[in-house]
């Protein structure tokens, strides 16, 4: 668990100090263990496994953009109110919580203010929500990955919710609190109010253009050319940023799809999102958006550097598996990096906004979306058979050149691994990008894939600060 922040200032900043600290020597310890597991994997190229560390207090101490928790009413023992609290599980149990210190900034903004001045308010406060708290049972706060963009907050009920009433106040809840979207569940009904009466949102959380509960973000990714001059030889180095901060004057940047090109060279790409706060999306934006850095910085090696099979600048394929809303989809097929992408993903909620910020991005002749099981898709691709009636346009999988896969904990459906591996005669296939939050499995998936592929680059981050919990980036390249 992550220690309580301390309010003296002092304190504080040896406190934040240290949780920087922290952060850099667990990477540290695990790059010695992944270094040595490595080694016992493939004897002939020793990697070095760089890390991209936390730097800053936020990144650390308060990243999480969704957090559930239980609510509780509790009797005070002196004056005998009922207070509301917020709990989390541990071992089974309730634990009452006064803050989430890892909560981003603006969730423990929210945190406060719903439980002291709305739940936990006066009497005459009470009557203005009188419809809000009542068996309320646990709620879910969302924000965007910039986390002063949008917050939606989701109220469970036990009970059946009164709709008419509880969308008044649920507006005015929406106003005092600033949120995008309040969401009541009460077994199986779904209410939602916004701030604005006008904005209609009917019973199922659906706007009228069919975005549903989504939570809206623009990534940059900053493409930085530079000339090197190496013995007379004049090259053009080019590499990657990306970064959540829109750090031009230009009020619109962050609702255009425009790039914008400076007088140096350096190009900024917006890349837009919109992500339903039901299903997944990645709760670390710093991890999330130094992955995408990675990945970026790979393909550019994998486009400049010539291979033994492959021209450099020759137009690249890229087959995704687990691709989820799209976060790495969009953004790598407005690199120019990748002339088409398949990307395929089994949860029907994720397939739609994947569809869907595809489009905002305008890279639909460039991206095909399948809705299936990565190991199916595997399957049927290596025996040469299509695997859905969806999929008219996307090719045979032994045809790409590049396969990213950021699969569950769980690791790579087996089918996956023998469908990298079948390649053999074709060689076609000459990169693997792996993202993993599962170490076991990566290691697991790592011995499969060795007798045809060895690791070229590895770096990892600190996907959940304060735990065990590690992203591990690897690069693997066919022998
Ligand atoms: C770790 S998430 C990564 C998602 C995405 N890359 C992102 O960053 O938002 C794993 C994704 O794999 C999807 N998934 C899980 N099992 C799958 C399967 N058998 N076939 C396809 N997708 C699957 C999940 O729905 C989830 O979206």
């Amino acid at each position: 668990m992550m220690m309580n922040k301390c309010d003296d200032s002092d304190d504080n900043n040896n406190y934040n100090n240290s949780s920087i600290r922290q952060s850099q020597e667990k990477l540290n310890q695990a790059a010695e263990r992944l270094s040595s597991r490595l080694a016992s994997i493939q004897q002939e190229k020793v990697v070095v496994i760089q890390s991209f560390p936390c730097q800053t207090n936020d990144e650390t101490e308060a990243y999480r953009c969704k957090c559930s928790f239980q609510i509780l009413q509790q009797q005070h023992p002196v004056n005998e109110e009922y207070r509301c609290h917020y709990a989390i599980r541990e071992e089974q149990r309730p634990v009452i919580i006064d803050t989430f210190p890892i909560a981003n900034r603006r969730i423990q903004t929210v945190m406060r203010q719903f439980r002291d001045d709305i739940l936990n308010t006066s009497a005459s406060n009470q009557d203005n929500f009188s419809f809000i708290s009542p068996s309320l049972t646990s709620c879910t706060l969302s924000t965007s990955w910039k986390h002063d963009m949008d917050c939606i907050l989701t109220l469970h009920y036990n009970q059946p919710i009164e709709v008419n009433e509880w969308k008044r106040q649920a507006r005015q809840l929406c106003s005092i609190l600033q949120l995008r979207q309040v969401n009541g569940r009460s077994k199986g009904l779904w209410v939602s109010a916004t701030p604005s009466a006008q904005q209609h949102l009917s019973d199922d959380g659906k706007d009228p253009h069919g975005s549903y509960n989504t939570l809206r973000d623009t990534v940059y990714m900053i493409r930085i050319r530079r000339q090197s001059i190496h013995c007379n030889d004049t090259n053009e180095i080019t590499s990657w940023e990306v970064t959540l901060n829109n750090n031009s004057n230009d009020n619109d940047a962050n609702t255009t799809t425009n790039s914008r090109t400076s007088t140096t060279g350096t190009t900024i790409i917006p890349v837009l999102y919109e992500k339903s706060e039901t299903a997944f999306f990645h709760p670390n934006p710093n991890a999330m958006t130094k992955a995408l850095q990675w990945m970026l910085q790979r393909l550019q090696y994998i486009q400049q550097v010539p291979q033994q099979q492959q021209a450099p600048s020759k137009t690249m394929s890229l087959l995704e598996l687990y691709c989820g809303c799209g976060a790495h989809t969009v953004a790598l097929a407005r690199t120019g990096l990748v002339q088409r992408i398949v990307a395929v993903e089994l949860d029907v909620r994720l397939v739609q906004a994947c569809q869907h910020n595809v489009a905002l991005n305008g890279v639909q002749d460039i991206v095909t979306v399948l809705s299936c099981d990565a190991g199916q898709y595997s399957k049927n691709s290596g025996s040469k058979k299509q695997p859905t009636s969806d999929v008219g346009s996307s090719m045979d999988a032994t045809s790409y050149d590049i396969l990213l896969v950021d699969p569950p904990k769980q690791g790579l459906d087996m089918a996956v691994c023998d469908m990298a591996l079948q390649q053999q005669e074709e060689k076609t296939l000459q990169h693997i990008l792996y993202i993993s939050c599962g170490h076991q499995a990566l290691l697991r998936d790592l011995q499969r894939l060795s007798p045809q592929y060895q690791v070229v680059d590895c770096c990892q981050l600190d996907l959940f600060p304060g735990t065990y919990s590690i992203e591990t980036l690897v690069h693997l390249q066919r022998k």
